[in-house]
């Protein structure tokens, strides 16, 4: 095996943070580029993770290479991305004027289109596309703690293939696909939840724990699946349950939802959607990148998909400070008002 790369963590924040520190923790290298407020809270508190399976692990600071000065580039093999996808564009601009061509990017960030995105401002480096399957949650001063299950995953290459085999096993496992993009529609799916959880203002659990947020879920889930369907994309699970049942196990009743999705798929009480915290924080949300690009998909396809269009009406509206919160019925009459979506469900 060739040296071991230099990792540098590209916008490091619940994701980043939690990936980079798992992966110092197996004992690769690893520098965290981020804001002065995340450097400040590593330097006086280390980098505390844990996650649901009882993993803990506390860095002390001067373990911690954090830096906000975007030259610390220079020095990557790897760069993975963690900002949210309304920083691509910003932060392939620093990376085009620091990084070395050839450089490995990986885009660990949600949605459809980052890393396509990304290829076209960076013909010169080496982009791949990422999947963060897990919630990341920060529980205090330099603490995130990964809120439920699964493993990243990553296009194949030399790169990714020589880095799995550095990581090893969990919690920082990397799992490898020929064709990223069923494993990015797959992952869009679960974060069609991430507007309805931000427009609820409650944790995950609790929304979900309410039938007619679970309703407008499907119904945004069934909308999407029918034009992957059209255009040929078969999404690939994330996490127990197939694509084709989600929308099924979602919108169930509460006994069964209960009784099944939550047995087979746990939710941290604490967990909440990152566009939850982004439209708390007053940011511009992923909205146009997650219901977006099904609304995106749709146009391509001469189609329309009037559940998702309308919920990121809505979350356009609340990053404006109209409608922040919205209760389970009120969404459901609002959204799924006329739309009958699968007769016989009852959704
Ligand atoms: N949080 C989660 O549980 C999950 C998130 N994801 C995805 O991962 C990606 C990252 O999300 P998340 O970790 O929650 O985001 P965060 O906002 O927690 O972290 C991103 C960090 O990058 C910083 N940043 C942005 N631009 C720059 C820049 N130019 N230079 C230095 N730092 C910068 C941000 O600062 P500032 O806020 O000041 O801009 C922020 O601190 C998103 O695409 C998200 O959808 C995927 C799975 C789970
Ligand atoms: C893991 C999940 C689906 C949690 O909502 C997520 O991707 C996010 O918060 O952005």
């Amino acid at each position: 095996m060739k040296d071991d790369p230099r990792i540098v963590v590209f916008g490091s924040g619940a994701v980043g943070c939690f990936i980079g520190g798992a992966w110092l923790a197996a004992g690769r290298k690893v520098a965290f580029l981020g804001r002065e407020r995340v450097r400040q809270e590593i330097a006086d508190h280390g980098l505390g993770l844990s996650d649901q399976d009882g993993w803990r692990i506390h860095l002390a600071p001067e373990l911690v290479d954090f830096t906000t000065k975007a030259a610390a580039l220079k020095k990557a093999d790897i760069i993975l991305l963690t900002v949210k996808s309304t920083g691509t564009e910003a932060t392939a601009k620093e990376i085009a004027r620091h990084a070395r061509p050839g450089t490995t990017v990986i885009s660990f960030q949600n949605g459809i289109s980052n890393a396509e995105t990304l290829k076209r401002l960076l013909p010169r480096f080496d982009v791949v596309q990422g999947m963060v399957p897990y919630n990341v949650v920060r529980t205090g001063a330099g603490r995130w703690h990964r809120a439920t299950w699964g493993d990243l995953t990553a296009a194949e290459s030399e790169a990714t293939r020589a880095l799995a085999a550095r990581i090893g096993d969990r919690p920082g496992k990397l799992l490898l696909a020929r064709d990223m993009l069923p494993v990015a529609w797959g992952k869009l799916l679960l974060n069609l939840n991430n507007a309805i959880n931000a427009l609820s203002g409650l944790t995950i659990l609790e929304e979900l724990n309410q039938r007619d947020y679970r309703r407008v879920l499907a119904a945004a889930m069934i909308e999407t699946l029918e034009l992957l369907q059209l255009a040929g994309i078969e999404p690939v699970a994330t996490g127990p349950i197939p694509p084709r049942l989600l929308p099924h196990a979602i919108g169930a009743p509460d006994f069964v939802f209960r009784n099944f999705l939550l047995r087979v798929q746990k939710i941290d009480p604490k967990a909440r959607s990152s566009m939850s915290e982004d439209l708390a924080a007053g940011r511009e949300t992923e909205v146009d990148y997650l219901n977006g690009e099904v609304v995106k998909l749709a146009r391509s396809l001469g189609r329309e998909a009037p559940v998702n269009s309308h919920i990121v009406d809505l979350v356009k509206q609340a990053e404006m400070g109209i409608n922040r919160t919205w209760s389970a019925a009120e969404l459901r009459a609002h959204i799924l008002e006329g739309h009958q979506v699968v007769r016989g469900f009852g959704y």
